[in-house]
This record gives structure tokens, sequence and C-alpha cells, in this order.
């Protein structure tokens, strides 16, 4: 249940069903239910309730939903945004059913206002363009209430591609879907809006995706958890692997730390920290359980990395721009090791981006960048203007650079160049503090050392960090997350047992 499709990804769904043999009618009535069921189970009878209706399917949900509840003794309003006689299919349908025993009303702002419950069923899918008019109007009195809204499908003004506001966007506290979730449910703003998301199984058979080619997911441990191997009976340390974080200059040390405890504790056997000479005191004096080695340039760092027993590198928090870093960055990238890039070593190639992708081309061993915002628009500057939804830029991204590309943020997408992409939606807010990033490589780098695929690991790496950051709670500070991930794979270690 993990995959999202986009509207027209669903409305391929919807027309393969159809031409199997279940008419949209059927549909249409069993989408209908499940918003009155999902209303039916949150309100007493006597609950006043008001369903508002849009012109096209969406509406004709909200017609088979307050059909239901009328039926099942709730005192029923419904509000037409549009002409009755312009209703076509089954809505129309759908509407001659309603109007057999209630009419249709038009928009009363002060019922909606008094309504204890509102259904928003203005627009779903077939959202095209930005709302004005009464449509705005219908959007603004349904925020204005103070009764609970259920959104059909999606609150309207919500784009369920991308999850922008189109205009104006009703505010949800329940979205009731249908088959699959959709990515505007996730990304942002659409999280916000969509409430606690419900999909509802409308018959429509899970072998269409096969045939729709849904490449889209939301990041959940269904995703990846058949890679990721909590320690075995059998195992010793060397069979998790051996991950190196390359340090930067004595004032910036902290951040290679940070990465390494993080690749520590989510599991990789042995961790070494690449010091520079002149920081080999101050990272030794930090350091415990995680090595350090003194390693001078990206000569030093090839020597040490001459051992391939050293199967993973966590390169760029921390390491300072320029050409030194692009040249440790090619020793790093030559050879049969799984590396992370991230901050400094993704900005140092922002005069040279087909520079590193022609060195990451054809590799066999995974690479992931993790890119904020910033350093994403430094690498990708076309196709972060382009103003293409957060999950096309991702995976335009992991195509163009043959890596896996983890676009950072409160919705973080993960993409890898074959198209499969991932919706992060488990981060606290206060996951955004100075050192979060690079504790996110540092799990990266931990996982890949241990022998995960890139983008599994990538995307395992992002739920573990939210779920860290949930755990350790408001006030977290980037010291907090490797601690709080021991709760995070003891659950998760007992859910695969
Ligand atoms: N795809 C499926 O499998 C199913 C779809 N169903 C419902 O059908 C919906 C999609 O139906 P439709 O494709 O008819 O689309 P919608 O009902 O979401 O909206 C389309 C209608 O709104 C108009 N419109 C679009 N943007 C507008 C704007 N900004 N201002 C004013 N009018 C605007 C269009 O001209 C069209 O008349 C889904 O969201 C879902 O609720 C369900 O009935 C069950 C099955
Ligand atoms: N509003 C937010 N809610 C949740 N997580 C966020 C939010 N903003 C950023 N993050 C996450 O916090 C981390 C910050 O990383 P980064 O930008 O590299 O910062 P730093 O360099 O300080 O470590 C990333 O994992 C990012 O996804
Ligand atoms: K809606």
């Amino acid at each position: 249940m993990l995959e999202l499709l986009t509207p027209s990804e669903m409305g391929e769904a919807d027309r393969l069903t159809i031409a199997a043999g279940t008419p949209g009618a059927v549909l249409m009535d069993r989408a209908g239910l499940a918003v009155a069921d999902a209303v039916a189970t949150r309100h007493p009878l006597g609950h006043r309730i008001v369903v508002v209706c849009g012109p096209g399917n969406n509406g004709g949900d909200g017609f088979v939903a307050a059909r239901v509840l009328a039926g099942r003794g709730y005192p029923v309003r419904l509000m037409l945004v549009g002409e009755a006689d312009r209703l076509k299919g089954d809505a129309a349908d759908a509407a001659a059913r309603w109007r057999q025993r209630l009419p249709i009303e038009p928009l009363d702002k002060a019922a909606v206002a008094a309504a204890d419950v509102v259904v928003d069923a203005l627009f779903g899918a077939g959202l095209a363009r930005p709302l004005d008019g009464e449509a705005a109007e219908a959007v603004a009195a349904i925020n204005a209430g103070r009764g609970e809204v259920v959104a059909v499908d999606l609150p309207s003004g919500i784009n369920g591609e991308t999850g922008a506001v189109m205009g104006v966007a009703v505010k949800a506290d329940v979205t009731v879907t249908f088959f699959r979730r959709k990515p505007g449910h996730f990304l942002l703003p659409g999280r916000e809006y969509a409430g606690r998301v419900r999909v509802a199984d409308i018959g429509i058979q899970p072998d269409v995706l096969t045939t729709i080619g849904a490449r889209c997911f939301l990041n959940a441990p269904g995703l990846w958890r058949e890679h990721w191997h909590p320690p075995a009976v059998s195992g010793h340390k060397y069979v998790r692997g051996h991950a190196v974080v390359v340090s930067g200059p004595v004032a910036t040390t902290g951040a290679a730390r940070l990465a390494a405890g993080a690749a520590l504790r989510i599991g990789a056997g042995l961790v070494t920290v690449a010091s520079p000479p002149d920081a080999l005191i101050v990272n030794a004096s930090h350091l415990t359980a995680v090595m350090v080695r003194s390693v001078d340039g990206a000569e030093g760092l090839a020597g040490l990395l001459a051992d391939h027993r050293l199967n993973a590198v966590v390169i760029g928090p921390g390491l300072g721009t320029g050409p030194e870093t692009v040249a440790r960055v090619a020793t790093v990238l030559d050879g049969p090791r799984a590396v992370v890039l991230d901050a400094d070593a993704l900005t140092s190639h922002r005069d040279d981006p087909a520079g590193l992708f022609a060195r990451i081309a054809g590799r066999s061993h995974p690479v992931v960048m993790t890119p904020h915002d910033g350093e994403f628009a430094r690498l990708f500057p076309d196709i972060a203007a382009a103003g293409l939804p957060k999950t096309d830029r991702a995976r335009q991204a992991a195509a163009r650079s043959g890596a896996v590309v983890v676009l950072k943020g409160a919705d973080t997408v993960i993409a890898a160049p074959d198209g499969r992409t991932a919706i992060n939606d488990n981060a606290p807010p206060w996951l955004a503090t100075a050192g979060s990033g690079d504790v996110l490589s540092g799990i990266i780098g931990g996982l890949v050392a241990e022998g995960m695929p890139g983008f599994e690991a990538a995307a395992m790496g992002v739920w573990a960090h939210g779920a860290a950051g949930e755990r350790a709670g408001i006030g977290l500070i980037a010291e907090d997350l490797a601690p709080a991930l021991r709760d995070v794979l003891r659950a998760l270690a007992a859910d695969a047992s």
C-alpha cells in the first residue's frame, strides 16, 4: 500500500478497472460509501452534516455520501458550487438520486459555519487551475467553520501531484482517498492540509499498478526492510562493513564526528575518521569507539582506501569547499566502495557538476548524494528553476547524476536513477537543527557499509533519522540523534523477527 499515484495515474487505474468490467458508477458508489462511513464512525446521529459538492466526479462522490448519510438518519444539507444541469455522467446520476428526496442548495455560508461536519467534495483529481470565484468562497467558508472537515480524495485546492495550493485550499481534518494515497497528501504544503489520510478500498485491483508502472512510494519500512538485516548470531563486525568519514580542518571537525558516530550506531561494523594531521589531536580526543587515522590530502586518502575492506566513505560534512575537496571526492569515487556525498563535497562541484557526474557514471557501487535545496540548485540549476514537483526534481537529478538523490527538507524526497522515488513524512520540525544533516549522511554511510543498496539505504536512513528525531523530541540537538537510533533499531529488529 506504499505506492503513491498521481492524479493521471489514478485516472488510468480508474479506466483500467472500468475496462475490466466494473462500471464507474459502482466505483463512485463505493467511494461515496467510504466517505459516509468515515463521517459516521466519527459523528453520532444528530450531528449536522453539510456536503459541499463541485462540478465533477469528486462532487459525485459527495452526492453519494450525502445520500447514504441521510438514509442513516443524519440531518444532511447538500450545496453545489456550479450548475446542477451541467453535471455529467455518473455525477449527474448521483445528483438525480439525491434530488429524489432532498434539494440541491446553493452555497449557504452560515450553514457551513454552523455544521458539525463538512464534507469537502469540491475538487479532487480533476483540479485544473487555481480556485477563484464561488469555489474560492466555498473554501473560505469551509475553513472558517468550526466543524470537522472531511475531504473527499484531496483537500480541494491541493494539487494531487505536487502538493501545491492552487490559489486557496481546504484545511481538512481527515482526507478519505481511494485505492492508493497521492503524492500531494505528503508533499508540502499539501501534507499540512490533508490531516489524517485514510485509504478506502473501492475494488480497484492492485495488478493495475504494474500496468501503470507506479514508481513513487511513501517512505516506510515496507519499502526497504527486507534489505536491512539486524546483526546475525553467526556474524562479526567485519561482515558489517567499515565506513570512513573524511574530516575537515581543525576548526570544523565536529561534522565528521557526528556522521561517524551515526554510522557506527546504525550498525556499521567499524568506523574510521580520516583526519588531517593537524586536526588529529582534536578528533582523537573526542572519539572512542570510532577510530581515527591521520590522512594527508587526496594522496593520503588514496593510501588509506587502498585497503578495500574500507567499503564505504562519507565525504563533505565540514570539509571546506574548493579544489582540494574536488580532488578528494575524485579519489573516493575511484574505487570499489559505496560513497555518500554531502554538503561541501556537493558545493565544491558547483562550477563543474558534469565532471562529478562523469565520475559517478558506470560505477557498480552505490553513490548517494544528500543536498538541501541550496546545494541542489548549485549542482542542478536548470532542474531547480524549472518549477517541477519535488518528486520530479529529485528524479531528474538522479537520472542525470547516476546517484541516488536525497533532496532534503521537511518532505525529503529520495530518488534513484532508475526512477523509483520515495517521499518521507516522519521528520519532526525540530530535526532542522545544526548538524542534523551530518548525522543523516553518517546514517546512510553506515547502511551502505553494511551492504544495503543505495536507494534502500538512503530511504531507510532518512526514515530512521526522522524516527530518531521523533523519539528524542523537541529540544533535540544533533548529538541526541545517534543515541535515539537505539530505540528505532530495536523496534525495527523486533518487527523483522
Ligand atoms: N479515479 C477514480 O478511480 C475514481 C474517482 N473518483 C472521484 O473522481 C474525482 C475526479 O473526478 P473528476 O476528474 O471529474 O475531477 P474533479 O471532480 O476533481 O474536478 C473536475 C471538475 O472541476 C472543474 N474544475 C477543475 N478545476 C477547477 C477550478 N479551479 N475552478 C472551477 N472548476 C474547476 C473541471 O472543469 C471539472 O468539471 C476523484 O477525485 C474522486 O473523488 C471516485 O468517484 C471513485 C473512482
Ligand atoms: N521543517 C523541517 N521539518 C523536519 N525536518 C527538516 C525540516 N527542515 C529540514 N529538515 C531536515 O533536517 C536536516 C537538515 O540538514 P541540513 O540542511 O544538511 O542541515 P545541517 O547542515 O545543519 O546538518 C535534513 O535531514 C532535513 O531533511
Ligand atoms: K475534495
